[in-house]
């Protein structure tokens, strides 16, 4: 297991601070950056103490091993890591929990927008298996915007037990699949809820399709098969958020 990390961004870097300032080591920030959206963050890490070094944007770039750092660069303490006992604390204390699975997803840039999307929704957790996924990396924590930061990623063992766990402690597990005859417009969103979105390329695994409570589509009207597992995700999550309001 890596004892420390990077992350770069301005978000997920203000997320940081704001939600786990003891993981934060230090920070980078480009040289001549002062400006307005990098100000009020160099001021929160130094007032707690965190030492902030000017570097040039070659450095920046290559302790990034990216070019989207936006001026600034933490160095951290390596997040725990949750699992399974971590997710009974989680719904042990959540009245209607509200929750995603991700079932397999290996894009840096899925997982970073489904992260982003889940804390939109106002989604508590998200499950996925330990193997075949994306971890929380530096892109992940990039493109989620902060919600890498705020939003727990619960890796399990075995996904099909799991869900049958959360299933007992009565959440309903929703799967979402293109050829499902139910649409996710006509399904009742309003309880405790997980909904599992597949990988990229192969969809929902056939034992986590098997271990769902109902499938549910999203409607297609042109000529491609599929959305992005993101996209879905948002679709699913905020029709899920509109029936919960209403
Ligand atoms: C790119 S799709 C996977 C496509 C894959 N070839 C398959 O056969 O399922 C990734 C995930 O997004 C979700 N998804 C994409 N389009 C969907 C749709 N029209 N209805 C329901 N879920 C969809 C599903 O969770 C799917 O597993």
């Amino acid at each position: 297991m890596k004892k420390q990390d990077m992350i770069f961004g301005i978000h997920a870097t203000q997320a940081l601070l704001n939600n786990s300032p003891e993981r934060v080591i230090e920070l980078w920030v480009l040289q001549g950056r002062d400006d307005e959206r990098l100000l009020p963050l160099i001021k929160t890490a130094s007032s707690m103490g965190i030492s902030v070094q000017k570097s040039s944007r070659k450095v920046l770039d290559e302790k990034a091993s990216s070019t989207q750092h936006q001026g600034v660069i933490a160095r951290v303490k390596a997040a725990k890591i949750l699992g399974e006992n971590d997710l009974d604390v989680l719904l042990e204390k959540t009245a209607t929990p509200f929750l995603l699975i991700l079932d397999g997803v290996t894009d840096p840039h899925n997982l970073g927008a489904c992260l982003r999307n889940a804390d939109a929704a106002g989604v508590q957790g998200i499950i996925v298996p330990k193997d075949n996924s994306v971890g929380l990396t530096a892109v992940v924590s990039k493109v989620a915007c902060g919600a890498a930061e705020a939003v727990p990623l619960f890796q399990v063992t075995n996904l099909a037990r799991t869900m049958r766990h959360i299933q007992d402690k009565g959440v309903w597990v929703v799967g979402t699949a293109g050829e499902a005859d139910g649409n996710v417009y006509q399904a009742d969103l309003k309880g405790a809820l997980a909904i599992a979105m597949g990988s990229e390329d192969k969809g929902l695994r056939r034992l986590t399709r098997e271990s769902c409570d109902s499938l549910v589509s999203i409607p297609m009207s042109g000529s491609v098969s599929s959305l992005n597992v993101s996209v879905a995700t948002g679709i699913c999550l905020f029709e899920a958020v509109r029936q919960r309001l209403g």
